[in-house]
């Protein structure tokens, strides 16, 4: 038997055990914290002692993540101004970071700077390192591990067999991270600045979903305090996808991102109505935001009539037209319309303030505000810049033909001001049946009046099928603070999908975004890829198909059926493999789909729903698939998925969404011919 000194995985193990003691003594270090001494009154000591629970969970020993999953032995010398740490030293790379006793790193946080070359550095380009080093797990056990020698010219370059078997392993469960195996290109967005927006357009499976979700882990560790204080945020297309990756983040120890889809964020009245497709393309358009400024600052009345103020004994007396000044003033500076609102009764009043200094009186800051809360400034603004609620602005543009035509003239036409109103009267904003599109309108009608608070960094997911409205929303909300913005023009299939990233970005408010593009695909099999690009030309001309890098061709079956059972026994078969298996059709064919599972006594989920060992199989309508995957996918009848959609363009894009879901196998089942842009 060799010794641990002589057998590298044998030493290996034995700094895993030393690393999992010293993490075991963190955490003791923390729980035996003795709080009573430091903390003056119960408030401070139960946020204390919620913090405290907090570090201890982050300091947890998950049996099922490896502590490290890396190792990097730096050269000497050569460069050590750019490998923080270089001194011929090594670092083991993990999920957090881990010291021992006497504050000595034994596994350093995969964020860190001394980090990067793990997942940068070339033979090309060595970046000090003279090993790289990746460890294989199987159980939790330390199994294999593969070396680089990065610096050494007579070694030949191959591919990683960890990296291979890690993009190869079964799918079951809610999305897993990606920090033991994040590629170069990846790597450089998620480390991108906290400064700048990227976009990234990327093909089904290139990863920009992980990217995106990493991308806001380093960001947090690089810039905790400044993000703490203004948060983060990550908006996804639907509940379903939300809980598809919650996991993600809290698996790299962030628990305080929030995570919302769009319609989510604009919810300042209830969505129980729906548009057609026309009416929400207009109420999607950015020419909308113009309508409502107008109809906002229309309720803005310059003053006929002089402002009188009593007091005591005497009338002080602001003629119209220095009020009127004033208005225009506060119009001219471009400030929102409730802090404008705001200001104008103490304008009023410093004028009446004026006057008094004049005729001899010495008033003081209380008169000031005194004056500005008196009955007849408080009038003279009710007329002038009239408080506006944000919902019945909207309800009313809505309704009132008149005043939307008023506000619309020369921004929409006719037939598009006639295609968004409603057709019934309305009485209140509580009994409209609001669309999710009106409740856009509504944030934008809100934020005119009132500034949405901008949060550090906003991670948008499926961006492709925002309109130019929401962007806006999403834009909003962090105007000081910067995006990560990721989608696929190939994907997008609402009737506003994006066109083009440049335009999208300009919605959005970060015109000067870098625009990156990720072609390597990591989830789909060549075979099944190369089925599905055969749509591109028709739904996305010019975009780069996406070249598969995984090794194991897939499995890929086109097969005629004669009827659901048929399909039934393709999911059967789909799940004598390891894994998830998803049963993918157009939404209308769910009803039957469900039936004929259930005939056959095969339970199934909702898309979402977290697949395991027992329950595997999910029904998932086409337009829920978007963003999930699958090991094995059945796809049930291409042509009714196209069919679904409105338009054919749609219809295509959809099917693409939906041929692009399996990790390991894809069967198409179809008794109607298959749509001729597959043939
Ligand atoms: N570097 C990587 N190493 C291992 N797996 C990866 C890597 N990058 C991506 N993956 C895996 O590939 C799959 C697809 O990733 P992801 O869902 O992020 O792609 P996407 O570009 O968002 O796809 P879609 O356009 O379909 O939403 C996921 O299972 C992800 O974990």
């Amino acid at each position: 038997m060799s010794t641990p000194a002589a057998d590298p995985l044998a030493r290996e193990r034995s700094h895993l055990a030393a690393s999992r003691a010293a993490l075991r003594a963190m955490r003791e270090d923390v729980e035996s914290l003795d709080i009573s001494d430091v903390t003056a009154n119960w408030v401070n000591a139960q946020i204390l002692a919620r913090q405290i629970d907090e570090r201890v969970q982050a300091l947890a020993d998950l049996s099922d993540t490896p502590l490290f999953f890396g190792r990097l032995d730096y050269l000497r010398a050569p460069g050590a101004e750019r490998a923080a740490g270089a001194h011929g030293e090594s670092f083991y790379i993990g999920r957090r970071h881990v010291h021992d006793a006497d504050g000595d790193p034994m596994v350093v946080d995969w964020r860190a700077p001394v980090s990067q070359p793990f997942y940068r550095a070339s033979r090309k380009d060595p970046m000090d390192v003279a090993l790289r080093r990746r460890f294989g797990y199987a159980g939790g056990e330390l199994t294999a591990y593969e070396d680089e020698h990065l610096s050494d010219p007579a070694e030949a370059a191959r591919t990683s067999r960890l990296l291979q078997q890690e993009i190869e392993r079964p799918r079951v469960g809610p999305m897993r991270d990606i920090v033991a195996t994040i590629q170069p290109e990846q790597d450089e967005i998620v480390r991108s600045g906290l400064g700048g927006t990227v976009c990234v357009q990327g093909g089904p499976g290139t990863g920009k979903t992980a990217v995106g979700l990493h991308r806001v882990a380093y960001l947090l560790y690089a810039h905790r305090d400044r993000l703490a204080r203004t948060g983060t945020l990550v908006i996804g297309p639907n509940r379903s996808f939300l809980h598809y990756i919650e996991q993600v983040l809290p698996a790299l120890g962030e628990l305080s991102v929030r995570q919302a889809t769009v319609d989510d964020l604009v919810a300042h009245v209830e969505v129980c109505g729906t548009d057609d497709a026309a009416a929400a393309l207009v109420k999607g358009d950015a020419r909308m935001a113009q309508v409502l400024r107008r109809a906002l600052y229309a309720h803005v009345t310059p003053p006929t009539e002089p402002v009188v103020v009593v007091r005591g004994s005497r009338r002080w007396r602001v003629p119209a037209y220095e009020v009127g000044e004033m208005v225009r003033e506060l119009l001219d500076r471009g400030i929102r319309y409730g802090a404008a609102r705001e200001a104008l009764p103490r304008r009023i009043a410093h004028a009446v303030l004026v006057r008094m200094e004049q005729s001899g009186e010495a008033p003081d800051d209380r008169v000031q505000d005194a004056v500005a809360r008196t009955g007849a400034v408080k009038a003279a603004v009710r007329a002038i810049w009239p408080a506006v609620d944000p919902a019945k602005l909207v309800l009313r543009l809505l309704t009132d033909a008149e005043f939307l035509a008023a506000h619309a003239a020369g921004v929409l036409s006719e037939d598009e001001q006639k295609t968004i109103r409603w057709a019934k009267a309305v009485r209140s904003v509580k009994s409209a049946r609001w669309s999710a599109a009106d409740a856009v309108l509504v944030d934008e009608a809100r934020d005119l009046i009132d500034r949405t608070p901008s949060l550090g960094h906003v991670v948008l997911d499926e961006a492709q099928d925002l309109s130019p409205m929401q962007y806006r929303a999403v834009g909003r909300r962090c105007t000081t603070g910067s995006a990560t913005v990721l989608g696929d023009l190939a994907q997008g299939t609402t009737p506003w999908a994006t066109r083009g990233w440049r335009e999208a970005l300009a919605h959005l408010g970060k015109d000067d975004a870098v625009i990156e593009e990720l072609t390597a695909g990591f989830r789909v099999p060549t075979d099944v890829v190369t089925y599905a690009s055969r749509l591109l030309p028709h739904i996305a001309p010019g975009l780069t198909p996406v070249a598969s890098v995984r090794e194991n061709p897939g499995a890929f079956e086109v097969r005629r059926v004669s009827g659901d059972a048929d399909v039934v026994a393709a999911c059967a078969e789909a799940l004598r493999h390891e894994g998830s298996v998803g049963l993918i059709a157009a939404d209308a064919r769910i009803p039957a789909l469900t039936e004929a599972l259930g005939s056959a006594g095969l339970g199934c989920l909702a898309p979402g729903e977290e697949t395991s060992y027992d329950t595997r199989l999910t029904l998932v309508p086409a337009s829920l698939a978007k963003g999930l995957e699958y090991d094995y996918v059945v796809l049930d009848e291409p042509q009714a998925v196209v069919d679904g959609e409105p338009d054919e363009r749609t219809g295509l894009r959809r099917l693409y969404v939906t041929l692009t879901r399996a990790v390991s196998g894809l069967t198409v089942t179809h008794r109607a011919p298959l749509p001729e842009q597959l043939a």
